[in-house]
């Protein structure tokens, strides 16, 4: 018998490891989407710790499938175009000269730099948006707003925003199987046959209920959802969302996550989180720990 004791450091390593084991363990061959919010693309190195997490988790078993957003980039594509851009409940109001930069730069720019960090991380990633193999077809988005003046509630025209109304999961399933990590942009063709720029939260959802997922990760710029004080909510439910939502403490960007979050529950997902992407490694951390980080949306 050997008196050889790794020092604390390398044990810690091996404790970390068997923390994790039973995640593995119930995961394995589970599917995952991770909602890449465009403010959680910051730098070049959470980019890489980023594409490295998804790496891993297609490594051990898990089939990740990655939708991305990117609305801070069109937005600045526009601005360098000198369009002018409005949001409307967190919604980009997309005419037709929008609609055709938001696809050029989800498609075509941001869509492709995630798949080169998979690449780099030792991963096979596919690129595609909602319009290949028929992943997602969209129909115009109806929305009414309540009137400044009098209140009442009236229709507002947000243009080619999308709600995706059929998904065919099959591309991604059959891109899993073999051994591809799908990463998807959230653009569409509408019933109509136009393109439709639909918000990547919703997206991601609607993805994510149609896959029957184990999880639904959103990565954004925050550490969850923050109650009127700033404390993190850990765990919400959709009626204290609805709460929360009514009395205006969820806002902006915020709503359609929280939305769809309570979409895909209802669609028969385990467990949406919403987590901060700033965070290194946010998603390692709360899959395979015990401490969650993050909001958990559950039924
Ligand atoms: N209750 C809330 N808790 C946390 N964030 C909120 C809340 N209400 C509104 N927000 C806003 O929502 C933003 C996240 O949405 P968004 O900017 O669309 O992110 P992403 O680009 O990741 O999709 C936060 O940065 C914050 O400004
Ligand atoms: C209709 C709508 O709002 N579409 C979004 C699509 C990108 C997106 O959702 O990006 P984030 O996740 O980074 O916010 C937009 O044009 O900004």
């Amino acid at each position: 018998m050997t008196d050889y004791r790794p020092p604390a450091a390398l044990l810690a390593k091996a404790e970390t490891l068997t923390e994790a084991l039973p995640y593995l363990q119930r995961y394995a061959g589970k599917t995952f989407v991770i909602k890449y919010g465009g403010h959680a693309m910051g730098d070049a190195e959470l980019a890489r710790d980023f594409a490295e997490d998804v790496v891993l988790l297609k490594a051990v078993g898990i089939n990740p499938v990655v939708v991305h957003g990117g609305g801070p980039q069109i937005g600045a594509m526009l601005k360098r175009l000198g369009v002018e851009s409005q949001f409307v409940g967190g919604l980009r109001v997309t005419d037709a000269a929008t609609a055709e930069v938001a696809e050029m730069v989800l498609a075509g720019k941001i869509n492709k730099e995630i798949v080169a960090w998979i690449d780099a991380a030792g991963g096979r990633a596919i690129g595609i948006s909602g319009k290949d193999a028929r992943l997602v077809v969209a129909e115009k988005v109806q929305r009414t707003e309540p009137d400044r003046n009098s209140g009442i509630e009236r229709h507002v025209d947000l243009g080619f925003v999308g709600d995706p109304v059929a998904v065919d999961p099959s591309i991604l399933t059959m891109l899993a199987s073999q051994n591809v990590i799908p990463v998807v942009a959230p653009v569409a063709l509408g019933v109509d046959g136009h393109t439709y720029n639909i918000n990547a939260d919703t997206m991601a959802g609607a993805i994510a209920g149609a896959l029957g997922a184990a999880r639904f990760f959103l990565l954004t710029d925050v550490a969850g959802v923050l109650d009127k004080s700033g404390e993190l909510q850990s765990d919400l439910d959709p009626a204290r969302i609805a709460e929360l939502t009514a009395d205006g403490t969820i806002s902006g960007g915020m709503i359609p996550k929280v939305e769809t979050c309570v979409a895909a529950v209802e669609a028969g997902v385990d467990a949406a989180v919403i987590l901060d992407g700033r965070v290194p490694h946010a998603m390692l951390l709360e899959i395979f720990t015990r401490q969650g980080v993050g909001t958990l949306v559950r039924r």
